[in-house]
């Protein structure tokens, strides 16, 4: 059984919708990730998921309740915590930070001591225990915020871009803890984040929101490497997109007319049908002779742009028209004596070309 169920769910602030027809599942013990870019509408699926808001249509279910506008949300709520993502911290001691939950909740003075030292000790922070909470850095606050968060003991958990105001050096200790958190815990988590690594570090699932809809819900390796649709595509930073019509489809492979040319794939398409190519730097080969290797795409260009992405050297080639970007390691950039100006051939195999319906399939 599901712990959270949506359907339909819509949210409309002042007639306009920022959040369309969301259907998804979460199973317990599972960590939900939801990505998407800014304004894409995640804080808002969460808040409406933590039962801070009531959704303009469309159905939540939590812990096998169905919540609508009578429910009493008060003893779900209290099995749930929600870590914002600018966390505010009372102007008190760490401790009286984490405790104030336990308080809201009638709970007795010696428990409470012993709730809060768990917590602090499970987000590393005991030590900052007497600490005035106002003094901590950015990470600190954010682990603080855990802490009271998982004082409560909380089966379902929330985290809005945990680690979105963060250096690199305490969003990798943050992210650590949450690792270790959801695993001591056994906690079910939705996290929104803007980064796939970051979902794809965290999460069993990512579901990709753009402009308030749910485009793709899958493994984080899945969504790499078979984007649903170009906005999603767009979103994870495939560099090369086409869009055409397939003119022929045979056994699995099919031609697509693209950027004025004939380019083949695989796939489960059908002639007549609109498609946008993904194609992915890594997978372009680039040699300086015209060798017609076993790939089915050939592309000659000229490299308009190179740049050291250390280890990598990436290359923008012009193919009569067409963009394309390409890496190759340094080593072979020097081999290959890659220089702006030059004419280069560029070769793909159909296989490392995902192709997606020019229209996002949405659920
Ligand atoms: N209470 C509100 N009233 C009016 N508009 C709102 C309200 N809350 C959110 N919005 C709008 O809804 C859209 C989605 O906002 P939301 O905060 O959910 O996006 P997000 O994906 O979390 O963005 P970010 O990554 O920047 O936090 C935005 O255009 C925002 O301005």
């Amino acid at each position: 059984m599901p712990i959270i169920e949506t359907s339909g769910l819509t949210q409309s602030y002042n007639e306009t919708t920022v959040l369309r027809d969301v259907d998804l599942k979460v199973e317990p013990g599972e960590t939900l990730g939801i990505i998407g870019p800014s304004g894409a509408g995640k804080s808002t699926l969460i808040r409406l998921l933590d039962l801070l808001e009531i959704p303009s249509s469309g159905s939540i279910s939590i812990f096998n309740q169905t919540v609508n506008n009578k429910t009493d949300r008060l003893p779900l709520r209290r099995r749930m915590a929600f870590v914002h993502q600018k966390p505010l911290v009372f102007t008190t001691s760490v401790f009286d930070n984490v405790a104030q939950p336990l308080r809201w909740r009638g709970i007795k003075k010696d428990v409470i001591k012993a709730q809060v030292h768990e917590a602090l000790a499970l987000v590393k922070m005991d030590a900052y225990i007497n600490r005035h909470a106002k003094t901590l850095s950015g990470g600190e606050t954010q682990r603080v915020a855990l802490a009271r968060a998982l004082v409560t003991r909380p089966e379902l958990l929330f985290l809005d871009e945990p680690t979105a105001n963060l250096d690199p050096q305490s969003t990798v200790m943050v992210e650590e803890l949450i690792s270790s958190v959801i695993q001591a815990r056994n906690l079910t988590v939705v996290m929104t984040t803007h980064d796939l690594a970051q979902g794809q570090r965290l999460a069993d699932r990512i579901g990709v929101l753009v402009a308030g809809k749910l485009l793709q819900l899958g493994q984080a390796q899945e969504i790499f490497m078979a984007p649903a649709c170009r906005a999603v595509a767009e979103f994870i930073g495939v560099e090369n997109i086409l869009s055409g019509t397939v003119t022929a489809a045979d056994n699995g492979l099919f031609t697509v007319a693209a950027a004025g040319r004939a380019i083949q794939a695989v796939g489960d398409f059908k002639p007549g049908d609109t498609v946008d190519l993904f194609i992915r730097p890594e997978d372009i080969v680039i040699s300086v002779t015209d060798d017609k290797t076993s790939a089915r795409n050939h592309f000659a260009g000229t490299i308009t742009r190179l740049s050291l992405v250390s280890p990598l050297v990436r290359l923008e080639l012009d193919a009569d028209g067409l963009t394309l970007m390409a890496v190759v390691t340094q080593q072979a950039a020097a081999d290959l004596e890659l220089v702006i100006g030059k004419l280069v051939f560029a070769s793909l195999k159909a296989t490392a070309i995902h192709a997606a319906r020019g229209v996002c399939l949405i659920k």
